[in-house]
């Protein structure tokens, strides 16, 4: 089993890091870390970085995942070997370039572009947002499926995701107490379907609401309150039409050993119990 430690980064390919960097900075709210000729790296917490836009195509999307250490990464290269999943070692330049020791690339089933890595580095300076968005971290990210069944199979037996709810055939997983850091959508290509900050508290998400909406930045779900993990949420679409969330308040999960799984049926309310509609967040809601 590939014991998932925690969420490092999302990389994000885009033609324009300029426009990134307007959106990352004043729009989202996110800190730069560092800029380099082909890449920007920006920060929402301890993390060295959580987010790094690179010149690339958009469709190149990476996530990231801690494991423990270098045996841990030795051992999931070699079972996802045996399950016939393509491994790329990472070069010592490009573990420089994710603020990491070293680390594996592979692609989930569905073809979604996963890397392992070891030792991803913090930073002792406190984050120091561009905009007081009331960011406190980067939470979790929703991922395409093309089959969100098969694909909880995966992240469940193959790694050691546990789901802690349901909305139809949606499973919300965590790795650690977090009450999700992972979700599968369907969708028809591999993608990411959000990446989502924590913020503070609900005022934070109303003043991003009215902040977003003058901004002219497209609100494509919300504000509304998500019945499975509680938080309260605001969806919005970035450069590349990658989809961003605010919540507060994901919870975690009390009890490890009793959890159980909810099920949710598949209709609006059940992502919003507020009354606000997906829309084309989620296919046919
Ligand atoms: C996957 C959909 C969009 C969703 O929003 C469902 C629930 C929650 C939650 O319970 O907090 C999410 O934020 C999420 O899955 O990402
Ligand atoms: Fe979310």
């Amino acid at each position: 089993m590939i014991e998932l430690k925690d969420l490092s980064y999302v990389r994000l390919g885009t033609a324009d890091l300029a426009t990134a960097e307007t959106f990352a900075t004043g729009v989202l709210g996110l800190e730069v870390r560092e800029r380099r000729r082909d890449a920007l790296y920006l920060r929402s917490d301890q993390r060295a970085h959580s987010l790094c836009y690179f010149e690339g195509a958009p469709e190149e999307q990476i996530i990231g995942f801690e494991v423990e250490n270098t045996a841990a990464l030795d051992a999931a290269a070699a079972a996802l070997e045996a399950l016939r999943h393509k491994v790329r070692r990472g070069s010592a330049a490009e573990a420089q370039a994710r603020y990491v020791s070293e680390f594996i690339n592979f692609r989930d089933p569905t073809g979604n572009q996963i890397e392992l890595v070891t030792r991803p580095q913090l930073s002792a300076r406190r984050h120091f947002p561009s905009r007081d968005a009331g960011i406190t971290g980067f939470n979790h990210v929703g991922l395409n499926s093309t089959d969100p069944v098969r694909d909880e199979v995966f992240w469940t037996q193959v790694c050691n995701a546990r789901v802690s709810d349901r909305i139809g055939d949606i499973p919300l997983m965590r790795i650690n107490a977090i009450h999700h850091t992972l979700a599968l959508v369907q969708a028809a290509q591999p993608g990411i379907q959000h990446i989502n900050h924590q913020v503070a508290e609900v005022d934070d998400v109303m003043r991003s609401y009215y902040f977003l909406r003058e901004h002219n930045v497209p609100i494509v779900f919300g504000p509304g309150r998500h019945p499975t993990s509680g938080a309260r949420f605001l969806y919005f679409k970035g450069p590349d039409g990658v989809v961003f969330e605010y919540s507060c308040g994901v919870g975690e999960i009390a009890d490890e050993a009793t959890h159980r799984p909810r099920q949710f049926t598949r209709e609006p309310l059940s992502f919003c119990m507020w009354g606000a509609t997906p829309g084309g967040l989620i296919p046919g809601v």
